[in-house]
């Protein structure tokens, strides 16, 4: 069967073996209803045929605007690789126990990070920060249970297009579209 999701798989292996950072960063890119946009880089947690997952805060910006306009796209770019990889779709939250799972694997800091930050809204000073951190050490100082305000957004691919660099700009550009029948796929000019 003609899928993204084999080609997916080899690209990310391939730039997991030569980005020198991050090679599971992805632009997330959102609108408002009125069709404003904004675009910030996310890590990719997880995917498979059902989507692909990212966490954050569910107050901040990007998650507001998911929350009135669920629709997102999402760009990998890797330098090493000269390759761009294109996913739009709807998104949907992750269940709690998935998300808990997921919590479960981070670093206390980067936990009590995730109760301490008010995501997107304006800090006074980067003290006020550290004294809200502070005060979530000490009121868990064993386990770190998931922020109600924190979670995941699975990114459900209705179109996935991959672009690969080629000489004079004559790059290759497949796009992989799900119709009813399953995924179809084509190419586009560059
Ligand atoms: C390499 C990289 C990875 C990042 N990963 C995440 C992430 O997985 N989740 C997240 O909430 N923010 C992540 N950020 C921070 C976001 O880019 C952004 O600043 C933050 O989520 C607030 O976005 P918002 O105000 O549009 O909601 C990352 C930033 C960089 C540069
Ligand atoms: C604010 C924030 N939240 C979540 C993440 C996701 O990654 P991790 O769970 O590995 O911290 C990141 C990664 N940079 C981040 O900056």
């Amino acid at each position: 069967m003609n899928t993204p999701f084999t080609r997916f798989a080899e690209w990310l292996a391939a730039a997991e073996a030569t980005e020198p950072n991050d090679p599971n960063a992805v632009a997330l890119a959102t609108a408002t209803p009125q069709g404003r946009p904004s675009v910030r880089i996310v890590l990719l947690k997880g995917w498979d045929e059902q989507g692909f997952v990212v966490y954050t805060n569910l107050t901040g910006r990007k998650s507001l605007e998911l929350k009135a306009n669920p629709f997102v796209q999402l760009n990998f770019h890797w330098k090493t690789q000269r390759r761009q990889i294109r996913i739009e779709g709807p998104v949907e939250q992750v269940s709690d126990h998935e998300a808990d799972a997921y919590f479960a694997t981070r670093p206390r800091l980067s936990q009590a990070g995730a109760w301490a930050s008010l995501q997107s809204r304006p800090l006074p000073d980067r003290a006020t920060f550290e004294t809200r951190l502070e005060e979530v050490l000490q009121r868990f100082p064993d386990e770190i249970p998931r922020p109600p305000h924190w979670s995941g957004w699975r990114i459900i691919p209705e179109s996935i297009e991959f672009w690969q660099d080629r000489d004079g700009r004559l790059h290759d550009r497949e796009l992989f579209t799900l119709g009813t029948d399953g995924w179809t796929s084509g190419l586009l000019y560059p």
